[in-house]
């Protein structure tokens, strides 16, 4: 098949000069998951989502990605259940994608890439006392991955891209009031689960990851609009937001749990 994209990071953005993997790190992210070395594990339950669409706060551009930020000053929207002992808090949620359609995901399935990858990022109120907190905690984040397909138009998702042009350059912000993540989940409750890190600075291996097998479905002209994002500030000279995703990390001494046979 293709050859993954070059991990462009180090030409395109300041943020990954180092691509610094933690020394020493066991539990990197993403990884590729290798659906006959994953193991059913019955004793997962089924995740529980609750998110409350009034906790929506804006969307803005970090110069990585475009991200939705939520109010976590409270448990409303929160989710439980799955691999999870207690529920954690939705603090924002963001997406990953290439410059085309054949790469841009970061995780895989059995070597299979994706266009794009949403992460869904909640963090431990029960063991942190705030986000930035919780980074820094052995299993203090839970971040739920979405593949994005190639499909029909995805009218959910299109609230957030009309919102687009408005943070095409980093550091922007615009207001977005309610809206409601859940409609870009998938139906299918099966999921992978596995102990991993963040795929950004800082790195830290604070994330139980649970990832969704089945994708949802998005039309070209929605991942184009990604595509017009920009790395870069306005008055810099333009970088386009593409291809924001880190390279495969290795498994090491890890096991992929599935909740379905
Ligand atoms: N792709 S992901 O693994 O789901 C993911 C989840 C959460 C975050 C995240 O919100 N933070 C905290 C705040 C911002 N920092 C910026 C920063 C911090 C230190 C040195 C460089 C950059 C990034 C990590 C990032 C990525
Ligand atoms: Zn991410």
């Amino acid at each position: 098949g293709l050859q993954r994209a070059p991990c462009r990071y180090a030409d395109l953005h300041p943020l990954w000069q180092s691509e610094l993997s933690v020394s020493g790190g066991t539990r990197q992210s993403p990884i590729n998951i290798q659906w006959r070395d994953s193991v059913y594990d019955p004793h997962l339950k089924p995740l529980k989502i609750h998110y409350d669409p009034t906790t929506c706060l804006y969307i803005w551009n970090n110069g990585y990605s475009f991200q939705v930020e939520f109010d976590d000053s409270a448990d409303k929207s929160v989710i439980m259940g799955g691999p999870l002992e207690n529920h954690y808090r939705l603090k924002q949620f963001h997406f990953h994608w290439g410059a085309i359609n054949e790469w841009g995901s970061e995780h895989m399935v059995d070597s299979k890439v994706y266009p794009a990858e949403l992460h869904l990022v909640h963090w431990n109120p029960v063991t942190s006392t705030s986000f930035e907190e919780a980074i820094m905690e052995n299993n203090g984040l839970v971040v739920i991955g979405v593949f994005l397909k190639l499909g029909a138009h995805h009218a959910g998702l299109q609230k957030l891209v009309d919102a687009l042009p408005a943070v095409k350059h980093k550091d922007t912000i615009v207001e977005f009031d309610v809206f409601d993540p859940s409609c870009l989940m998938p139906s299918c409750p099966d999921y992978w689960t596995y102990d991993g890190s963040l795929t950004t600075p800082p790195l830290t291996e604070s994330v139980t990851w649970i990832i969704k097998k089945t994708p949802i479905e998005v039309d070209q002209n929605q991942l184009e609009e990604f595509r017009m994002l920009l790395f870069t500030s306005a008055g810099e000279e333009e970088k386009r937001m593409v291809d924001n995703f880190r390279p495969l990390q290795p498994l090491m001494n890890r096991t992929v749990r599935s909740s379905f046979r």
